[in-house]
């Protein structure tokens, strides 16, 4: 379902953090990722969301390569996949109610009409109640926060979910939960996973395979070989 092949990405032109990096997920399939510190985990989990447009290589979907990023990418494209971060703080609109919050990407995708059943639907699969709606995010506790997140990035149903390291800061309990959550949409729908974290445990007890990040660098490009992200803007 998604392949990557030989992709580089980074923050600075000539000083990339993610270099030729190729990794593939099968259509429901849930692959976790482990790596250090500061390797460039959540780096490629950007670049997988359409948020970060590589250097160069090829990520495709269902065979057809991307060719646009963030706001350029084509709308069916950007609701196939979804994103849990770290810290909700910083992925959240503070000036957003849960309820606007979560209806986000609905609103965003020309969807509006979907939000109500959509967003009572969530709530109670993430597991979070219906007074925490009209609350800001400084009004709620982080792990309600990010069971929000969570609600927003399954709102549009991705074909693809990209978790990185969603359960890093909450405890033991709402760690089970969002898990759960996740695992329960997988199965509703078939979507596919790509966890990015360090807890090796979580991740080997939560996904099909684990790989690590070492594994992933400089396999040879596949036939067709690597594709400069850059031309196809
Ligand atoms: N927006 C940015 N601008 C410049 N450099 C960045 C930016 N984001 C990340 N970096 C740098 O890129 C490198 C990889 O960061 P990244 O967040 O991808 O690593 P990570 O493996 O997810 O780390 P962690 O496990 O600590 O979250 C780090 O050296 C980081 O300082």
């Amino acid at each position: 379902m998604l392949e990557l092949r030989s992709v580089t990405a980074g923050h600075e032109r000539h000083a990339p953090v993610v270099r030729d990096v190729s990794l593939t997920v099968a259509a429901g399939e849930a692959v976790g990722l482990l790596g250090p510190s500061g390797c460039g985990k959540s780096t490629l989990a950007r670049v997988v969301a359409l948020l970060h447009r590589p250097v160069s290589g090829t990520l495709l979907l269902d065979g057809e390569p991307v060719r646009r990023w963030r706001h350029r990418a084509p709308r069916a494209l950007r609701t196939s996949f979804g994103v849990v971060f770290q810290q909700p703080r910083l992925a959240a609109d503070p000036r957003l109610t849960l309820a606007d919050l979560i209806a986000e990407p609905l609103r965003a995708t020309g969807r509006g009409a979907e939000v109500p059943a959509r967003t009572a639907e969530l709530v109670e699969a993430v597991g979070l109640t219906p007074d925490l709606l009209v609350r800001r995010p400084h009004e709620v506790s982080d792990g309600q926060l990010q069971r929000a997140c969570l609600a927003r990035a399954l709102a549009p149903r991705p074909r693809l979910l990209v978790c990185d390291e969603m359960t890093a800061m909450l405890d033991a309990s709402t760690t089970a939960a969002l898990v759960a959550a996740v695992e329960r949409y997988r199965r509703g729908t078939g979507a596919a996973l790509l966890a990015v974290g360090h807890d090796r445990t979580l991740l080997e007890r939560w996904c099909d395979r684990t790989v690590h990040w070492d594994e992933l660098r400089g396999s040879p490009a596949p036939e067709g070989g690597t594709e400069r992200a850059a031309a196809c803007r």
